[in-house]
């Protein structure tokens, strides 16, 4: 099928009814169509509304899934009438919801990307609210069947307490939200916003657990797909960083600083204080 992309919105074909709306050349959400029903996961920051774009792939009624409650996955919730969000992260989202989160992350993706400027409504894009759509708690377990396409939710706190994957058992495709990226996974939020490392780490060895299932994983940031074995790289990155994090390089953003801590394929950003609760809980469990 021929796609069209718009300045904002790059529209990807990944085969077998799979597509990728890539926003502002950063957060991947994945439309996933089935013979009776579609699937997004993931609506970006909201920049623009993509419904026109998804209604040019699919007619199928939509159900609208948020991988976790961060801006940059979960704002574009406004353009809709019903979005999923685990529990844990609905506090999250509407925290995230103030003109002034929204100027500084347009600041920072405008200053990364100056090109996107003439492409966005700043006026319109402020007045926008996460606040009147119909949410559904999506939970551990959770199935969507789309027909001939089955979804399963995994729960995987850390980045946040609410992040979840969906995973195409059928098909061995994990669509891993921000859990699972070769991209950097920011971990220097406060602690009421992100999960501590001991959650992280249970997180990653549930998706261990699971690997015999899944071929390919479709993150919500940077390429894809990517193989599985960046689950047990990221499971290593985080032993290696509470070793090897004396010459990590600090990283500022709208949203907070942190170091940088890179291992093999994976960038962890951390705050002190988290690595410094990790390295004691480690010590408790010896
Ligand atoms: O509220 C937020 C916003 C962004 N992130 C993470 O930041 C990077 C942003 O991607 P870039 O394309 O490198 O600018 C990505 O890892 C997001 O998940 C975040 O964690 N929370």
């Amino acid at each position: 099928m021929k796609t069209r992309s718009t300045a904002v919105n790059q529209v990807i074909e990944l085969g077998n009814g799979n597509y990728c709306i890539r926003e502002a050349e950063s957060t991947n959400c994945y439309l996933l169509i089935g013979e009776k029903k579609a699937l997004i996961f993931d609506v970006g920051y909201g920049y623009e509304d993509i419904k026109p774009l998804i209604a040019e792939l699919t007619d199928l009624p939509l159900i609208v899934v948020n991988s976790h409650g961060d801006p940059d996955h979960a704002l574009g919730s406004c353009w809709f009438a019903e979005a999923y969000i685990h529990e844990l992260d609905l506090g999250k989202l509407f925290r995230n919801d103030t003109p002034e989160m929204k100027q500084k992350a347009l600041d920072y993706r405008l200053n990364k990307l100056p090109a996107l400027k003439p492409h966005i409504d700043r006026d319109m894009y402020l007045k926008t609210s996460v606040k009147g759509v119909n949410y559904r708690f999506v939970r551990e377990g959770e199935v969507f069947d789309l027909g001939g396409k089955v979804l399963e939710t995994i729960h995987l706190p850390g980045h946040s307490y609410g992040c979840i994957a969906l995973l195409d058992a059928k098909n061995k495709d994990l669509f891993s939200g921000d859990m699972v990226t070769k991209h950097n996974i920011w971990y220097f939020l406060p602690a009421d916003e992100q999960a501590p490392f001991r959650q992280a780490v249970s997180s990653y060895r549930k998706l261990q657990r699971r690997k015999a299932e899944i071929a390919r994983i479709y993150p919500a940031h940077g390429s894809f797909p990517i193989g599985v074995g960046i689950i047990d790289q990221l499971l290593d990155s985080l032993e290696d960083m509470k070793q090897n994090h004396a010459s990590d390089l600090y990283f500022e953003s709208f949203a907070g600083s942190g170091y940088q801590h890179y291992y093999k394929d994976t960038l962890i950003i951390y705050s002190k204080a988290r690595l410094e609760e990790f390295m004691e809980d480690s010590a408790h469990e010896d």
